[in-house]
């Protein structure tokens, strides 16, 4: 019988490992797979316990793929508070679906980081106008990181523009990047083709007037029904898409507070259901899904046991 103790698996060996070449295509599918609504994704609604004496959230997130036969299960905690340490940390538990034997714990922090700029990178690729020259990032934290390297795999941008609450943070990330630092949301975004905000704020730091009409927008903080990162008035006039149309109404405040109406999965717009509405202004709002995180858990173990 093989070993039941299952393998551990480091940021250091996800970040060996993992490449966005092999991994957009594999989320771009998944989210594909996940709005077929054929049972393909077996997959709930995350649990999201507060943890209110010390400010946190608890994230219980499991997945099924049936159609890949892989089943995992990432636990995320999520400090904002936290200044010695990562405000989002996660483990994912890879199990082997033919017995239910735990193949691997691996770091989820790392796979959530690239994970999620590959949705964002497969939903830009399906929403944006064709070659966009600019992209423009508000935030610097892990995910303005990943979402740097992943839409520059996909595009050769002539521009990305960086913007933060902390102006030591946006020179340090323009330095590590070679992107441009700016003081401010609507400098940073007047000229982007594509936006990506990543904070971890609750109240809207991007605004309508500030934007050129027709850009496409990654939402992709805010995950909570009271927090926001866009002005009401923008979702109001955009084309709104989601990862979860049972998730976004539940858990995203840009869409509950806006009462915005979602028109459709971008996963229906991979699959073709859904017409991609590139001459409008378009937001991927992304809470992100459990599924991305066992097809990326996945991949990561595919790659570790055959090399
Ligand atoms: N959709 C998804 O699948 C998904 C996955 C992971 C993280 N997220 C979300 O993406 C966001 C960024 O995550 P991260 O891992 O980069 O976090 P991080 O802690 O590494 O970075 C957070 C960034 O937000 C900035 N920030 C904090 N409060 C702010 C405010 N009030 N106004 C403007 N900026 C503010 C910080 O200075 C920092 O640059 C968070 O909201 C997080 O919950 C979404
Ligand atoms: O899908 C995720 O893993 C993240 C966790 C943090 C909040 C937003 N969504």
């Amino acid at each position: 019988m093989a070993s039941l103790l299952p393998q551990m698996v480091s940021a250091s060996d996800v970040l060996r490992v993992l490449k966005y070449a092999d991994l957009i295509p594999v989320i771009e599918k998944t989210l594909g797979d996940f709005s077929r609504g054929d049972g393909t994704v077996v997959q709930p609604v995350r649990t999201v316990i507060p943890v209110d004496q010390h400010q946190g959230y608890f994230l219980v997130k499991p997945g099924y793929h049936v159609a890949g036969d892989t089943m995992a299960c990432k636990l995320l905690t999520l400090y904002p508070n936290n200044t010695d340490r990562p405000s989002h940390q996660a483990s994912i538990v890879l199990f082997d679906s033919s017995n239910g034997s735990p193949l691997a714990v691996m770091d989820g922090a790392s796979i959530t980081d690239m994970r999620t700029a590959a949705a964002s990178a497969a939903a830009t690729k399906h929403l944006a106008k064709d070659s966009p020259h600019v992209h423009a990032i508000l935030g610097t934290g892990h995910q303005a990181y990943s979402h740097f390297h992943a839409l520059n795999h996909l595009y050769k941008f002539d521009q990305v523009c960086v913007w933060g609450r902390t102006p030591a943070n946006v020179q340090k990330f323009a330095a590590e990047t070679g992107a441009t630092p700016c003081s401010t949301v609507e400098e940073a975004v007047k000229d982007a083709d594509v936006i990506t905000t990543v904070t971890m704020s609750r109240t809207p730091v991007l605004k309508k007037d500030w934007i050129k009409p027709g850009v496409h927008i990654n939402a992709v903080g805010a995950c909570r029904p009271d927090w926001q990162e866009l002005d009401p008035e923008l979702v109001l006039s955009s084309v709104v898409y989601v990862d979860s149309k049972e998730a976004a109404p539940k858990e995203s405040g840009d869409i509950i507070l806006s009462k915005a109406e979602v028109y459709a999965e971008v996963g229906e717009v991979i699959l073709g259901k859904k017409e991609a509405c590139k001459d409008k202004t378009t937001i991927f709002k992304s809470l992100g899904l459990a599924i991305e995180d066992v097809v990326s858990a996945k991949l990561v173990y595919d790659k570790l046991t055959s090399s």
